[in-house]
């Protein structure tokens, strides 16, 4: 069977693995393992980042009545992910395969060291042909420093192995042109890199369990399209849908985003992901903006700086925005905000942020 994709990140969202009263679904847990057992054994790599562990921690325990609202998550969490990659183990042995559980938090992606320890695992894992379950580590991650939620995850981890494609399973078809509930809805199929969310279509709800919402998985979707990563939105709930999706020559229902032609490095795409480990930021004038945002490659030079906002040291990332405060995008420093005046004043001023350690977020299309 021919298939689209031979590496693929999968990510099953809350609501496709839990029933409404917060149970489990262990039959779609073992449906979904079947049909990633079925392409893994026919060639396709696939790393699943899985939701669900709070909402399985909760059928297990009824918290006494003082714990707080974050100690209750960390609770169900730790409580639910035993139950959550168990019930994996078993259906993907089921098949003779074995899978294995990373967890991780939203600071392990600001260190370039983790961060790289974790892509050695990864690389480790897939090498010896064993399918990656990563989840967030819920038990730490509990303040700002949480991923919003595995949309958000899910789009880092495609990047850092190098999917060819993310596929984002929840309980309904893609994105549609309003809330699913209304009968006028239309399903979108195609969002281009340069298309927009569409009006009014997106409201913020999200499942109970869950953190995201399809605003998030919009502006996740579109940012891994743009690194050169399709990005397919698709119902969990729906029969076969991974090998349809995958399959060359079968229809499903699904919104997809084209990716780019042009693929960005692993150190800029790490870098489009760390906007929330960004330590300065400055402020370019008009001329400097414009340059950024062409499509030729460019690097930030002293002289378009007008503001040091937030001051940094060699190697930090800073944030780089127009006067007019939007962001053009992220960049490591390669020397601290008080070496800025003085290269100014250099006749071969050296680059604040170099082309290959910029990312921008909105080029101008010519
Ligand atoms: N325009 C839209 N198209 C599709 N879903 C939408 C839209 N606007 C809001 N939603 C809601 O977003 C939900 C999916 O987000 P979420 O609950 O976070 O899923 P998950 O738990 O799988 O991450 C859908 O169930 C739907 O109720
Ligand atoms: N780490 C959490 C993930 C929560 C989350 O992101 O949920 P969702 O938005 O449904 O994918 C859990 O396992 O419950």
């Amino acid at each position: 069977m021919e298939f689209r994709y031979s590496k693929i990140t999968v990510k099953i969202g809350s609501n496709v693995l839990t029933k409404p009263d917060g149970t489990l679904n262990v039959s779609r847990i073992a449906h979904l393992v079947d049909q990633i057992a079925f392409l893994h054994k026919n060639g396709v790599e696939v790393i699943l980042v899985s939701s669900g562990a709070v909402a399985a921690g909760r059928a297990v325990l009824k918290p006494s009545h003082k714990t707080d609202a974050v100690s209750k998550r960390q609770l169900w969490a730790a409580l639910g992910q035993v139950k959550l990659i168990g019930r994996y183990s078993d259906f993907f042995g089921e098949h003779g395969l074995t899978c294995a559980q990373v967890l991780t938090t939203k600071e392990n992606f600001s260190s370039r060291g983790h961060y790289l320890n974790m892509k050695n695992c990864m690389t480790t894992l897939l090498e010896n042909r064993v399918i990656p379950i990563v989840n967030e580590n819920d038990t730490i991650s509990v303040t700002e420093l949480m991923f919003t939620d595995n949309d958000e995850l899910s789009g880092l981890i495609a990047s850092m192995v190098n999917s060819e494609a993310l596929i984002i399973l929840s309980n309904v078809d893609g994105v549609f042109t309003a809330h699913p509930e209304n009968e006028n809805a239309e399903l979108i199929q195609k969002v281009g890199i340069n298309d927009g969310e569409p009006e009014n279509a997106i409201s913020g709800n999200h499942s109970e369990f869950g953190r995201g919402g399809m605003r998030t998985k919009f502006r996740i979707a579109k940012k891994l399209a743009k690194a050169g990563i399709g990005v397919y939105l698709a119902n969990g709930l729906k029969e076969n849908i991974l090998t349809k999706i995958l399959s060359s020559d079968e229809i499903s229902a699904h919104t997809f985003f084209e990716p780019s032609d042009k693929s960005s490095s692993g150190i800029k795409k790490w870098i489009a992901y760390s906007d929330g480990f960004t330590k300065g930021s400055v402020v370019v004038n008009k001329g400097a903006a414009a340059a950024l945002k062409s499509e030729k490659a460019v690097s930030l030079l002293p002289v378009g700086i007008v503001t040091i906002k937030n001051e940094f040291k060699k190697g930090d990332l800073i944030r780089i925005v127009e006067e007019s405060g939007d962001i053009i995008g992220l960049g490591k420093a390669q020397y601290s905000f008080d070496k800025v005046e003085a290269e100014k004043q250099s006749v071969k001023q050296k680059a604040l942020v170099h082309y290959d350690y910029l990312y921008i977020e909105t080029t101008t299309n010519h």
